[in-house]
């Protein structure tokens, strides 16, 4: 290569057009490559389920006032930590009261069916569930009132859960549920704790939450709450000190949410299990209003996150050293000989946490073209002299259109077959972190 074109900006210069490495989730899972280990029944199998939209889980949780309806959902939702869930509570769809019905409140009666919008409850659902957000109502319990002029966004979700007193009564909103879930607490037990959350949170008297209580609630309740339990396929009993009944229920959507996409059909991609630490530093690195400053170190972390787990892949031998007490501990050792390639640029950003983590490391460059520059994929390389003797682990953090990704698959597979090297698809699995 003459002098000139050897340079790394000239390269880049030549390499026009946005870069991109990586693939397209849509293009890939539709044309699966060929060096894909998935047997072609499995591949074509789960490419198709793949295509089609996912429709996100619906579980309808419904049960008497103050059965703990709303800390089921809770703990639900803490246990299915690495999914999006989200909760729709149908107190949100109760009606506004009119000045007229205000005047007269304790003669209304908050526990009929008709005391909610329900078009709107199942509107919402219905949206939802064919992956629009919606703006749910705020309503405010101790005005009777919905919020005129604030609303809560409610994303699209892989599971929504629709909490309410009667939620099971409409047809066509539990048509739209995937599992119906019944809080069955002792009445006794349910009055008590009204009475405390009546008083405490929702500015109500005692003599007002009795009198309630026995005029409307406890008659809905035996009228339309209970003969809805009927429809429910799981009952929980003693609401949320029912951990085994929380832990079946959470495991039982897990299985049915299954496995992330790409695994099913890559077996060689790696997912990285989310926590509520990368949730949020995802949430941080998303918000428009993010700072420079905030966006490099929040991706900075993400991006530890992935080495590290790419590290994990390498192969390892046992190693045995003598702890400071004298005892001999049975260890690994780190594996010898690595090296970084990172494809130019994006792939850059990963260098500083490799370094971290991999003291002295050498890293070698590639800048490849997406589409070929006259026919020509790879336009720079500048790899460790030995790079034949040493792991690979190459770094490319942003995944698009698939075209660069297969070019450097390739590379990859030829440094496996020519040098046995493991390759650690260190993509793919930053890929799965965001995805
Ligand atoms: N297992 C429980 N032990 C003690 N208090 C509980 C328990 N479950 C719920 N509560 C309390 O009872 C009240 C009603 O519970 P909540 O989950 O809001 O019921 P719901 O949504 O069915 O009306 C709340 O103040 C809550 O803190
Ligand atoms: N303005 C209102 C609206 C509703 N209620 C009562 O709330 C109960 C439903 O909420 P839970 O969290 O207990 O399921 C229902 O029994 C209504 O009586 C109210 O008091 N005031
Ligand atoms: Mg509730």
């Amino acid at each position: 290569m003459p002098e000139e074109t050897n340079s790394i900006d000239y390269v880049m210069e030549k390499a026009s057009g946005p870069h991109f490495s990586g693939l397209r989730l849509d293009g890939m899972l539709s044309s699966p490559p060929s060096s894909s280990t998935a047997s072609p029944s499995h591949r074509s199998a789960s490419a198709s389920d793949s295509n089609a939209p996912k429709q996100p889980f619906v579980i309808g949780v419904s049960g008497g006032t103050a059965s703990g309806k709303t800390t089921v959902c809770d703990m639900i939702i803490q246990q299915l930590h690495d999914h999006r869930v989200v909760l729709v509570n149908q107190d949100s769809f109760y009606r506004g009261l009119t000045a007229e019905e205000s005047k007269r409140v304790h003669e209304y009666n908050f526990d009929h069916p008709d005391a909610f919008d329900t078009e709107q409850l199942l509107d919402c659902v219905q949206k939802m569930r064919s992956g629009h957000s919606y703006q749910v109502p705020i309503y405010d319990f101790k005005s009777h009132r919905r919020c005129s002029d604030s609303f809560r966004q409610v994303n699209a979700s892989d599971v929504i859960i629709l909490e309410g007193i009667l939620v099971f009564h409409d047809q066509r909103v539990r048509n739209l549920m995937n599992m119906k879930i019944f809080v069955d607490t002792d009445a006794d037990v349910r009055l008590a704790r009204r009475i405390r959350r009546d008083t405490v949170e929702r500015g109500r008297d005692i003599n007002s939450v009795l009198e309630q209580y026995a005029k409307f609630v406890k008659p809905a309740f035996d009228d339309f709450v209970l003969p809805s339990k009927k429809y429910a396929d799981v009952i929980i009993p003693r609401g949320g000190d029912n951990h085994v009944a929380i832990d079946l229920i959470v495991q039982h959507i897990h299985t049915k949410l299954g496995q992330h996409d790409l695994c099913k059909i890559y077996p060689n991609v790696h997912v990285i299990q989310s926590t509520f630490q990368i949730r949020g530093m995802h949430t941080l690195i998303r918000d428009k209003e993010i700072s420079k400053h905030d966006f490099v170190f929040y991706s900075d972390r993400l991006i530890r996150l992935v080495v590290e787990h790419g590290l994990g892949h390498l192969p390892f031998t046992e190693k045995q050293v003598v702890t400071p007490t004298g005892s001999v501990y049975t260890g690994v050792d780190f594996c010898k000989k690595l090296c970084g390639v990172s494809i130019v640029r994006s792939g850059e950003s990963m260098e500083n946490a490799l370094r971290a983590c991999c003291k002295g490391i050498k890293i070698g460059k590639l800048l490849i073209h997406r589409d070929g520059d006259n026919g020509k994929q790879l336009i720079y390389e500048k790899l460790p002299k030995d790079i034949s003797e040493r792991h690979v682990l190459l770094l490319d953090p942003v995944l698009a259109t698939g075209n660069k990704f297969l070019f450097t698959s390739n590379f990859a597979i030829v440094c496996f077959v020519l040098k046995s090297q493991v390759y650690v698809p260190i993509a793919l699995l930053f890929f799965v972190l965001v995805g």
